[in-house]
């Protein structure tokens, strides 16, 4: 099986090019699938009696799912990070029936004009975006550290309920976890949601 990624203990950085060899290769059946599973996840987490309306998201870069397009589309308010040298606010989108300008920011990623930061708590959505999950759901990102360190740096946003979409070969690659691994709660995939 060498080579096989999902089957053998591997480094991050290994991980992170098997994953992005997937994303890459998604066909557009597939990602349109994960668009709709993952707005099914928000218009359910939308009816439950303890849910805030708040949902904590990211613009979409390189291969990631367009989910600011699938979450404009619900009633919802919305929040993006704005980066600040090596850390990171989510800064309101939308608000009720206000939304503020975006404009590129750090990385070229598009990023609220506005000054409303919020800080998620319980009851609020994250969708963090991921290139993979180990088996303990420990997310892999791009390998900044954006979120590890956002939730280091603000113990509330823990309680918020963290989830991320991907492709289903995804959700059980083998790398190591480090502990400040940010582990996920749920899991939407392109052929359903895991818990
Ligand atoms: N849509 C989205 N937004 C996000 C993240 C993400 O993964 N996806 N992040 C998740 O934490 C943070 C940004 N993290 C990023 C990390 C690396 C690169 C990147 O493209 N790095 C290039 C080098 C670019 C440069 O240095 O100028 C590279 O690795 O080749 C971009 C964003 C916050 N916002
Ligand atoms: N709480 C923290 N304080 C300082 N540095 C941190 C913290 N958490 C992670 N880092 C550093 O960030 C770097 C990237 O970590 P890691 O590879 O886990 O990124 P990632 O979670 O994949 O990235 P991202 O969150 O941007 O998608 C590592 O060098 C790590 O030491």
């Amino acid at each position: 099986m060498s080579g096989d990624a999902s089957a053998e203990p591997i480094t991050k950085e290994a991980a992170r090019l098997f994953a992005g060899r997937i994303w890459a290769e998604l066909d557009m059946h597939r990602r349109r699938n994960l668009a709709d599973q993952a707005g099914g996840f928000v218009r359910r987490f939308l009816q439950e009696r303890s849910a805030s309306g708040r949902v904590f998201l990211t613009a979409p870069i390189g291969d990631e799912i367009d989910l600011l397009s699938v979450m404009s589309a619900l009633s919802c308010d919305l929040f993006l990070p704005v980066i600040r040298d090596s850390s990171m606010d989510f800064v309101a989108y939308r608000e009720g029936h206000i939304i503020v300008p975006l404009r590129p920011g750090r990385f070229q990623i598009p990023e609220p004009q506005g000054t409303h930061i919020a800080v998620p708590d319980a009851g609020d959505l994250m969708f963090v975006p991921s290139l993979a999950c180990n088996r303990h759901r420990f997310r892999l990102g791009r390998g900044g550290g954006f979120f590890d360190r956002y939730f280091a740096e603000h113990a509330q946003a823990k309680k918020c309920r963290k989830v991320s979409a991907m492709p289903v070969e995804l959700i059980e690659i083998h790398f190591p976890e480090q502990s400040h691994d940010v582990k996920l709660d749920e899991l939407v995939t392109d052929t359903g949601t895991v818990e």
